[in-house]
């Protein structure tokens, strides 16, 4: 039989194929979109460091823009003469009030330090600087740059860093607008980076998160790592940021990829500054909650491919189990031709169905098969009678065929057939073992007498007689038949020699002549013997010489036997 799949294999694979199929569907979609989202949360995390950190760095400028400002229009500097101790104490509480500055002062119109901080340069002349020359036209805030004269005066900056500041100065006018000379401050650079640095530490560290304030010209002001290796010459940014703003992966000149966001410094104060804060997070660690999820996600999915799984399997076998069950129980029937015990039925309503048409099916094939064998039972017997009646009247018609109805001897018919079978077993073996066949012809001495004088059914009697002696007075294996009216005939097997058949015959003609027939009396009987000659085809030869001897025997007195020998013809 072609191999075919179990139900219980197709509908576990249907089942789970459709399962997984689902689970990796929608398990696919909702990591997309997590993934996505997370991404743009992380995004989003990078974007407003970056953006808080310009927006905290543009108000603290300009709140320290306007302190300048409002300092150089103080009535004191106004009118009053600008090395007063009364300006000093002004500027050291500024300083006192706000720590980020290093330096306060005010110089003349021609750049000679008349009052600071700290009696800081008093005397000394800052015409050169470029926070005086603008800070005479303008309200000025500077760019960052290294401590030249203060550097000295200052204690270091930590770890070795370079003192550097930024500058804020605003012209001092008198009542007329004249310029009366210029109010200048230094705020320490760490100042600045701190603000930066509070964005960032808000945050947690293990983020990876950190921020970057690149001027106009591209170059890192802070972190000063960064810083020191573009003083070096070594690429740090990435070619593309600063044209306008970025979001998204980029690769850093140490080769890491980084997921980047770039804020400006949107002006509030006088001076453009052109500052850009650039907030990057390793590309590594801003994909790490992605990949936790995705992680996540194949484990969730697993597991649940898993109970999809099973649950294929258990459903598959709970639908196939009953159907199973039916098909062990019709191989059951088939097998022991009983009514099995059928299982409770299937909860499941096509297969309580199936098996309740099975049971009454069974049921019904049961029945029918035990009618029809009984009906095979009677069949049977019937068969067997009408065998057995077939039998009796093929043999009874056999007995019709073969024997003479008033004797009961083989008819002239039956002989004929007997002595050509001798005659063919003579021809084969005859001359072997020298043993021939004979016939002996036998007829009633004046028969015409006994009807005459007695009657036909005396006749008939004397010849049924007749034919009981013969019987008695041969052997089993010699055949004797009526061979027609009042003649009869033996046919004697495997003969040694005439002597044999001449002695069977005679031994035929003393006991008729010893018995008396009812209302006869006594009968003779004349009697032809020959043997047959092996090469001989038709056995009437043989006939025609017992015929031919039967003759001689009556001619020469009746009651007599006599021989014709096969060489007589
Ligand atoms: N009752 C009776 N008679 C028969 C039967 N068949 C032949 N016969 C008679 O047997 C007689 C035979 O006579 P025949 O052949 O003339 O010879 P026979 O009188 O016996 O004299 P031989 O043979 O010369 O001794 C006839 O009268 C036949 O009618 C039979 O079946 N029943």
């Amino acid at each position: 039989m072609k191999r075919r799949w179990s139900l219980r294999g197709q509908l576990s694979l249907v089942l789970g194929g459709l399962s997984l199929a689902i689970l990796a569907l929608v398990g696919g979609y909702l990591g997309r979109v997590a993934t996505q989202e997370l991404y743009a949360a992380q995004q989003t995390a990078v974007r407003g460091v970056a953006q808080s950190a310009a927006e905290l760095l543009a108000t603290q400028l300009r709140d320290r823009e306007r302190e300048i400002e409002l300092l150089s229009v103080a009535p004191h500097l106004v009118s009053g003469p600008l090395d007063a101790l009364q300006v000093r104490e002004a500027l050291d509480r500024r300083a006192a009030l706000h720590d980020e500055y290093a330096w306060l002062g005010v110089a003349d119109a021609d750049g000679t330090v008349l009052q600071s901080t700290a009696g800081m340069l008093v005397g000394r002349s800052v015409a050169q600087r470029e926070w005086f020359i603008a800070g005479r036209e303008r309200i000025y805030v500077g760019d960052v740059h290294e401590a030249k004269l203060l550097a000295k005066l200052l204690p270091a900056a930590p770890q070795g860093e370079p003192t550097r500041f930024i500058d804020f100065a605003a012209p001092v006018r008198d009542a007329q607008g004249r310029l009366r000379g210029v109010v200048g401050a230094h705020a320490h650079w760490r100042w600045v980076t701190g603000l930066v640095e509070g964005s960032v530490r808000r945050l947690d560290p293990a983020s990876g998160i950190e921020a970057l304030i690149i001027d106009r010209e591209g170059r890192v002001l802070y972190p000063e790592s960064l810083k020191a290796a573009q003083a070096q010459g070594q690429p740090v940014l990435p070619p593309d940021l600063g044209r306008g703003r970025f979001e998204g992966g980029m690769r850093f000149g140490d080769g890491q990829e980084y997921l980047t966001s770039e804020a400006p410094l949107l002006a509030r104060t006088n001076a453009e500054l052109g500052w850009r804060i650039v907030a990057r997070q390793p590309m590594a660690l801003a994909q790490r909650p992605v990949r936790a999820l995705q992680r996540e996600l194949v484990l969730l999915g697993l597991a649940v491919a898993g109970v999809l799984t099973l649950a294929a399997l258990l459903l598959a076998r709970r639908v196939s189990r009953p159907v199973e069950e039916l098909a062990r129980i019709a191989q059951q029937v088939e097998a022991e031709h009983r009514m099995p015990t059928f299982p409770p039925l299937p909860a499941t309503r096509e297969l309580a169905h199936l098996s309740q048409a099975m049971q009454s099916m069974t049921q019904s094939l049961l029945t029918t098969e035990r009618a029809l064998q009984q009906v095979n039972t009677g069949l049977e017997a019937q068969v067997q009678e009408r065998t057995a009646e077939l039998r009796a009247a093929n043999a009874a018609l056999e007995h019709l065929a073969t024997r003479d109805p008033l004797t009961g001897l083989h008819n002239r018919r039956s002989l004929d057939t007997r002595l050509q079978e001798a005659q063919a077993l003579d021809r084969r073996y005859g001359r072997q073992n020298g043993r021939v066949h004979g016939l002996l012809l036998i007829d009633a001495d004046h028969f015409k007498q006994v009807n005459d004088v007695h009657g036909h059914p005396t006749g008939d009697a004397v010849l049924r007689q007749l034919a009981q002696l013969l019987q008695t007075h041969i052997r089993v294996s010699d055949l004797p038949a009526r061979f027609g009216g009042e003649e009869f005939a033996v046919l004697l097997p495997e003969l040694p020699g005439p002597l044999d058949a001449m002695r069977a015959a005679e031994k035929i003609r003393q006991a008729v002549q010893a018995a008396t027939f009812p209302q006869v009396g006594a009968l003779t009987v004349s009697i032809g013997v020959s043997l047959a000659s092996p090469d001989e085809a038709d056995p009437r030869a043989l006939v025609d010489r017992a015929d031919a001897a039967l003759y001689e025997a009556k001619r020469a007195g009746r009651n007599a036997v006599v021989y014709r020998a096969p060489t007589e013809g």
